[in-house]
């Protein structure tokens, strides 16, 4: 990853060609993740809507076909790749301000100050990443939910303005901080720590091989995903739920606790993990890719 101001720039375009990876290999199963969080739950002696992923995957399949895993991707493809690249970019500023905390003397930053830079990348792309998720989430359920109320993002976030203002736009940002900040430091500092436990000594770790780069990617999404999941059940309930379901997100909580109980704090994480891997894989592969592209056009200085 970059390491000095100059490449800052370089960090967010290359991210945001990251997230467009990340999105084309792993959509599906985030469909198949935001769909098993929001069923409903079933009345007593009812079968659930779907049985676990398997079911949630054939049973889209059957009644909407491929297309259907893909529902929703306009919306991530166009506030992803932004997404990535601020975060990249987040990141970048967030070893720069690290590294000037300790009086800029050069010396590798830890895992812990990794982890802060990653976390401060969390807060920049909550801006974006709370509408986003908001509209995304409402999209992937409606069908599953039996109405087609939106056509689309953009008639989403319309319609979504026109019921409750910027505030109904925004519903979910503290959760999504709440998600994203430790989240964003577990993927960046994971990403490194694997990089770095793969680099034999005296090697640089932007010669590794594409085998380890997906590796470390790979796990950084799994990191990431240990830290994000029980946050991100109680935000796509509450982006989710009509409004006026939940007084706040002790409410959520309390609602999940009530009907689920503790393994409702982990609904979806099977396609969720299942996603991770590969699409954190992808991701940091297109990223240093595009760097290396980037590096080309403009040497660094
Ligand atoms: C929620 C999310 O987008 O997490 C990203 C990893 C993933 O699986 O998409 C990580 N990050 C927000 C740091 C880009």
């Amino acid at each position: 990853m970059g390491d000095n101001k100059s490449s800052i720039w370089k960090d967010f375009i290359a991210g945001g060609f990251g997230g467009i990876c990340a999105v084309v290999s792993g959509h599906p199963l985030d469909t198949i993740k935001v769909r098993l969080q929001t069923m409903p739950t079933p009345a007593p002696g009812q079968a659930p809507m779907f049985t676990g992923t398997w079911d949630c995957f054939t049973k889209t399949i059957k009644h909407e076909g491929f297309r259907g895993l893909y529902k929703g991707m306009a919306a991530p493809v166009t506030g992803v790749s932004p997404i990535f690249a601020l975060s990249f970019f987040g990141f970048a500023v967030g070893k720069d301000m690290v590294g000037w905390a300790k009086g800029n003397s050069g010396k590798q930053l830890s895992l812990v100050e990794l982890f802060a830079a990653g976390g401060f990348s969390g807060i920049l792309t909550t801006a974006i990443m709370a509408p986003g998720e908001r509209i995304k989430c409402l999209l992937q359920i409606q069908k599953s939910a039996g109405e087609k109320k939106y056509n689309g993002p953009v008639d989403c976030a319309k319609k979504l303005y026109a019921e409750g203002g910027i505030r109904s736009i925004y519903r979910g940002t503290i959760l999504t901080l709440c998600r994203d900040i430790p989240a964003s430091g577990m993927y960046f500092a994971g990403y490194e720590g694997i990089k770095r436990a793969l680099t034999p000594p005296g090697q640089d770790p932007s010669k590794l091989s594409i085998g380890s780069v997906l590796f470390a990617g790979g796990m950084a999404g799994i990191f990431n995903w240990v830290i994000a999941i029980a946050p991100d059940v109680l935000k796509s309930r509450l982006q989710t739920a009509p409004e006026g379901t939940y007084r706040g997100l002790r409410d959520v909580f309390a609602d999940v606790m009530r009907t689920d109980g503790i393994r409702g704090m982990y609904k979806g994480i099977v396609p969720v993990m299942l996603r991770a891997f590969p699409a954190n894989a992808c991701c940091f592969l297109g990223y240093e890719a595009a760097i290396k592209g980037l590096n080309y056009i403009s040497p660094p200085s």
